[in-house]
């Protein structure tokens, strides 16, 4: 399989702290890839790193065969890669309606028939159309926050934590529409939560230290009691 997105070697600073020294790894088209690792291991900056929200400073990122790695912010979400920050980006003062209009990129017919499909994936959505995003609950925000993503025709979503702050049961709902969009986009995911991570993920890759330290399929690291407790005090 083809891989969409590659990662080779990647460093990064924040400031004069060098928080990623050796990020490697593959996105194949059409998979859920899943980067797990402690807190403060260094995966949402590796997200950040993508997306040109940080310089590398170091190694190559490879999107469809082209390096994007000095892009500016901007240029990396024009060629088709969508980013749902763990801090979701909702315009509080905006209603749910606005805050996706907003997102869109183009008005086509596409878009319209994405946007119908993601309302249907989150009834929520269109139940609450005119309310102010800072009144939506977390759940309601980050199916908005997904949604904004989504809309537009991206190859490629980068989700940061999505099962962060939630009840169970709205980690399920959330879980559940990934798996469905899984179907037509490529995922990068970010999760700690290991359940939902299993659930939907095809491959992980374990970041420690700003490392990428160990690889697989998910399935495999199921069984492997031992790594998951040394990496991710899972026990
Ligand atoms: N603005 C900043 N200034 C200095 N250090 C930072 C800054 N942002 C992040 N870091 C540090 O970079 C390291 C990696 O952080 P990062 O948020 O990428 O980790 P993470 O794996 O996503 O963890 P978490 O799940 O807690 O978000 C951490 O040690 C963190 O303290």
């Amino acid at each position: 399989m083809s891989n969409l997105l590659e990662l080779q070697q990647v460093e990064a600073y924040i400031q004069q702290y060098h928080i990623l020294h050796d990020i490697s790894f593959e996105v194949p088209k059409g998979e859920v890839t899943v980067l797990l690792g402690r807190n403060g291991a260094g995966k949402t900056t590796t997200l950040r790193t993508i997306m040109g929200l940080n310089q590398a400073s170091g190694g190559s990122i490879i999107y469809n065969d082209k390096e994007i790695g000095q892009l500016k912010t901007h240029s990396i979400a024009q060629n088709g890669i969508g980013y749902v920050p763990e801090d979701q980006g909702i315009f509080d003062n905006l209603t749910v309606g606005e805050n996706l209009k907003v997102a869109m990129k183009k008005e086509d017919e596409e878009t319209t028939t994405r946007m119908e499909w993601v309302l249907g994936l989150f009834p929520d959505l269109q139940k609450f159309w005119k309310k102010p995003g800072g009144q939506l609950s977390g759940g309601q925000k980050q199916m908005l926050a997904i949604a904004r993503a989504y809309v537009n025709e991206n190859e490629l979503l980068l989700i940061d934590e999505p099962s962060k702050g939630l009840a169970p049961i709205i980690v399920e709902k959330v879980m559940e529409s990934i798996q469905q969009m899984k179907e037509q986009t490529t995922i990068l995911l970010v999760e700690q939560n290991f359940l939902m991570a299993s659930k939907i993920g095809d491959r992980f890759y374990i970041i420690d230290d700003g490392q990428t330290i160990h690889n697989g399929q998910m399935d495999e690291l199921k069984n492997d009691k031992a790594l998951m407790k040394k990496y991710l005090g899972i026990a």
